[in-house]
């Protein structure tokens, strides 16, 4: 997979040099090249916004830096363009999945109001432009959804993460929250592991573990019940 990212932090993307992802770049399972905005202009003073028209407080990003930066990095495909914004559609696990599927992800970090809207509809000839949200909050800008996004597309890649067995049994894997986890030791301060985890039994650990999913994600996230897949769930033999 091919990652471009556009932003005027570049160095806040840094962090993908890190571990996991800066170990699958160099891999050669992932390239990851991140582009400043600013290189993409022209005047003297790298002018990469301006006042919004119709008013209001903030700046809007320009739209022909956008254009020439992402010219640039398109090649001769049809990425995904991908722009983080609070009025975007909701980053979910599954779209990650679908991320990851992709040849070239394109991530358009907007600062400041937001960028020009004529970008969007310029790159629809040659991008499939997404829109997407981290969150019902607003960030300063695109950088740290940009962060979290490629994260969880990069580790479903495969070769990345070293056992993809833990890749099944996670959150949202199977519309549940995960269950609880322990380890050694099975006593500490005076709190115990459940007993069924020590037990040997995997049937009766299963039934535990699939009950705590159900248990957490009624009493977290009652919003994710809605969407469960129950014949899924039947399927897993382990009836809800
Ligand atoms: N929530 C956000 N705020 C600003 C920029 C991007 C955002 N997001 O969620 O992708």
């Amino acid at each position: 997979m091919r990652i471009d990212v556009v932003s005027i932090f570049p160095e806040y993307l840094a962090a993908l040099e890190l571990s996991l992802i800066g170990k699958a770049r160099q891999d050669g399972l992932l390239s990851l090249t991140v582009h400043n905005l600013r290189d993409f202009t022209v005047d003297r003073h790298r002018t990469v916004d301006d006042t919004p028209y119709g008013g209001g407080a903030g700046m809007v990003m320009k739209p022909e830096p956008w254009a020439q930066a992402l010219e640039d990095v398109r090649g001769d495909s049809r990425p995904v363009l991908i722009v983080p914004s609070p009025a975007g559609e909701r980053f979910t696990q599954a779209m990650a999945h679908e991320l990851a599927e992709e040849e070239h992800l394109v991530f358009a970090c907007g600062r400041y109001e937001g960028i020009d809207e004529r970008v969007l509809d310029w790159a629809a000839d040659s991008f499939d432009v997404r829109p997407v949200s981290l969150g019902d909050y607003v960030l300063n800008g695109g950088e740290v959804a940009v962060l979290a996004m490629v994260e969880a597309v990069a580790r479903l890649l495969p070769g990345v993460v070293g056992n993809p067995e833990s890749l099944i049994e996670e959150s949202h894997a199977d519309g549940l929250l995960e269950y609880p986890v322990y380890t050694k030791p099975s006593s500490w301060r005076e709190l115990e592991v459940p007993e069924v985890l020590l037990s040997g039994n995997h049937a009766r650990i299963a039934r535990y573990r699939r009950d705590e999913q159900l248990r957490r994600t009624v009493l977290r996230r009652p919003d994710l019940l809605g969407k469960l897949d129950v014949e899924a769930l039947n399927a897993a033999d382990l009836a809800v």
